[in-house]
């Protein structure tokens, strides 16, 4: 029995005292946090303090050096790499600040390519794609390539490719970065929307007190540790 077998069952994701150096730095230092359904964690901090360390880590896209990752109870961060990627595929959607559609294919095609990649059949993906746009309103702008679209645009699609599929956890790494603050209000309003609509807990680092004062709960670093970790004043 892992030592996460005591957890609560609404916890999703859970990291037990993590610690990574990368390079000479120690970007994580015995950090603990566990993230529950349906809620949205603002991981805020100044630069360098190992933020987007630590969602890299709890997405299964780094593995700490010590200390473990468990997704409902299940160790993720001692799988091998294959396993990981399918984990991340089927259970994780990401939204980052630079958006990474591929710019050859269609936002329908961008948003159904997890589900595609996780082995979900053509018809079901195209129909879960548009659903999901829909969502977001931009189902009439399926057949456009990004680089016909707009950059708010750009993000709500990144929004329902992360989405689509129903992740347990979306990771997000400063999503509204590169949008004016109010451009920005909208756009996680809309990422916790599609979160919320069904469950999924979100993890956001920003560095953006305005969108952290959006989370249900702020978790603040220093120097790769954890300084404070506690709810939110909500707006
Ligand atoms: N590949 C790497 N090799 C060496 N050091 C790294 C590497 N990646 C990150 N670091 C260092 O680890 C620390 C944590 O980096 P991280 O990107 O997690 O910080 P952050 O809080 O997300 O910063 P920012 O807000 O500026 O994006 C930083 O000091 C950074 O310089």
């Amino acid at each position: 029995m892992s030592s996460h077998g005591e957890i609560h069952d609404d916890v999703v994701l859970a990291a037990a005292e993590v610690s990574l150096r990368l390079g000479a730095t120690q970007a994580l230092d015995q950090v603990s946090v566990a993230v529950r359904k349906g809620e949205c964690v603002a991981v805020v901090g100044p630069s360098g303090c190992g933020k987007s360390t630590l969602l890299h880590v709890l997405a299964g896209l780094l593995r700490p050096d010590s200390g473990s990752v468990a997704m409902k109870g299940r160790r993720i961060d001692n799988s091998s790499d294959a396993e990981r990627s399918r984990l991340r595929l089927r259970h994780f959607g990401f939204v980052f600040q630079f958006g990474d559609l591929v710019p050859e294919l269609s936002l329908w095609e961008n948003v159904a390519l997890p589900l595609r990649l996780a082995g979900t059949g053509y018809q079901e993906a195209r129909n879960a794609a548009y659903l999901a746009l829909e969502g977001l309103d931009i189902a009439d702008l399926g057949e456009r390539r990004p680089g016909q679209v707009s950059g708010g645009q750009l993000q709500r699609a990144a929004i329902a490719r992360a989405t689509a599929h129903r992740p347990v956890v979306v990771f997000a790494d400063e999503p509204t970065g590169a949008l004016d603050s109010k451009a920005g209000a909208l756009v996680l309003e809309r990422l916790l929307d599609a979160a919320a609509s069904y469950h999924a807990a979100v993890v956001l680092v920003t560095h953006d007190p305005a969108i952290a004062a959006a989370a249900t709960r702020v978790v603040q670093m220093r120097d790769g540790g954890l300084v404070a970790d506690g709810n939110a004043v909500v707006a």
